[in-house]
């Protein structure tokens, strides 16, 4: 089921939480919604469910204007967070439950066998009759999704579905999502503030700010051409460095960088750490090592320049670095935009 936004905007009160965002998940794809907290994407995801109205734009399902339709005729199946299981019920009756409620009526016998099927595509047989408070956390965020496909949805809805979670079985529930989602090819809409999260599991990373999109596509298109400071930002893990830009060059503290088409003024340099390289020679920016950090194969360097711009990169685990050597950084890589 292909879903499009078409101008959708939504207020609180006088706060325009949704600014005039249009938008195209495909049949079939899995699309994050990545921001900053308060950006939009939960109101977003909220009206596509049906559990919050647009006040102006049209959400569209396939052909269909489904802007007014309400959640229960929606066909969605939805996993949050927060949402929690009915602490009542052991796992199976969770998952059954949506059956039951259901308008399609099922036989006991069809329902229970529904119920094996999406405990072995959780990989959660065994675990039946246990209550909520009886299994792990990541656990029960996959009977949380078994629940959700009960009822056999047409568009899948996740919000932060891992957000409680630790490191590591984040990653896990990830990369399992993910071949889920192969299998049955459910169009999927993920909502997270976890950039890594987005571009390990999407086939495409929408990026919101203030309500708005500004910048779609895939993960490798995002971090390849970021297209704004933001994004370069919110994507993590880069270096930002104050220049000036005359003739589409930049200046920043003893280096020169290629800045075609950026107007002439104040501008910022971006630039990752696996992009910097050290040497005590120069050409390059001037700075001195404050920290060292051992890293498993390799070792992340933090410096400051003399103008007090704090610098990060990685260098090879042999090499004799160390706080308080004094040396230049040269960019291999960077992006240039006018500071803004
Ligand atoms: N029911 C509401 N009433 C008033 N303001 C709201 C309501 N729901 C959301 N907002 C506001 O709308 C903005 C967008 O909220 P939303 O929850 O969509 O952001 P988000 O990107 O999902 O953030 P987070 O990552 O923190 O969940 C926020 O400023 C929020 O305070």
């Amino acid at each position: 089921m292909k879903i499009r936004l078409d101008h959708v905007v939504k207020t609180f009160d006088t706060f325009r939480a949704v600014r005039d965002v249009s938008l195209e998940i495909e049949s079939g794809e899995l699309v994050a919604l990545l921001g900053p907290s308060g950006s939009g994407k939960t109101t977003i995801l909220r009206m596509v469910a049906g559990l919050e109205f647009a006040d102006g734009g049209h959400i569209y399902f396939g052909d269909q204007d489904a802007t007014d339709i309400p959640v229960r005729d929606r066909g969605v199946g939805f996993v949050f967070q927060h949402y929690a299981l009915f602490p009542h019920m052991t796992v199976q009756e969770n998952i059954a439950f949506g059956m039951k409620v259901s308008k399609v009526k099922r036989e006991k016998s069809a329902i229970a066998a529904r119920v094996d099927d999406l405990l072995r595509l959780v990989q959660l047989e065994g675990l039946g009759d246990r209550f909520p408070a009886q299994i792990s956390g990541g656990q029960r965020q996959r009977v949380a999704l078994a629940r959700a496909l009960a009822v056999d949805p047409k568009v899948l809805l996740l919000d932060e579905p891992f957000g409680a979670l630790d490191a590591a079985v984040r990653r896990d529930l990830r990369r399992w999502l993910r071949e889920i989602h192969d299998e049955l090819g459910i169009t999927t809409l993920f909502v997270t503030h976890d950039q890594e999260e987005a571009l390990d599991l999407a086939d495409r990373v929408v990026i919101l700010n203030q309500g708005q999109v500004v910048q779609q596509g895939t993960p490798e298109q995002v971090c390849r051409e970021p297209g704004s400071a933001f994004v370069t930002r919110f994507l993590g893990d880069t270096n930002r460095i104050s220049a000036e830009v005359r003739g589409g060059v930049a200046y920043a503290d003893g280096a020169a960088i290629a800045a075609d088409g950026v107007a002439n003024g104040a501008a910022e340099v971006y630039a990752r750490p696996g992009d910097l390289a050290w040497s005590e020679t120069g050409p390059g920016i001037a700075a001195s090592v404050t920290r060292v950090l051992d890293r498993p194969g390799g070792r992340r360097v933090i410096a400051i320049t003399t103008t007090g711009e704090h610098l990060e990169f990685d260098v090879e685990p042999e090499l004799a670095v160390r706080a308080g050597q004094q040396g230049f950084v040269t960019l291999r890589r960077a992006q240039v935009f006018a500071a803004g």
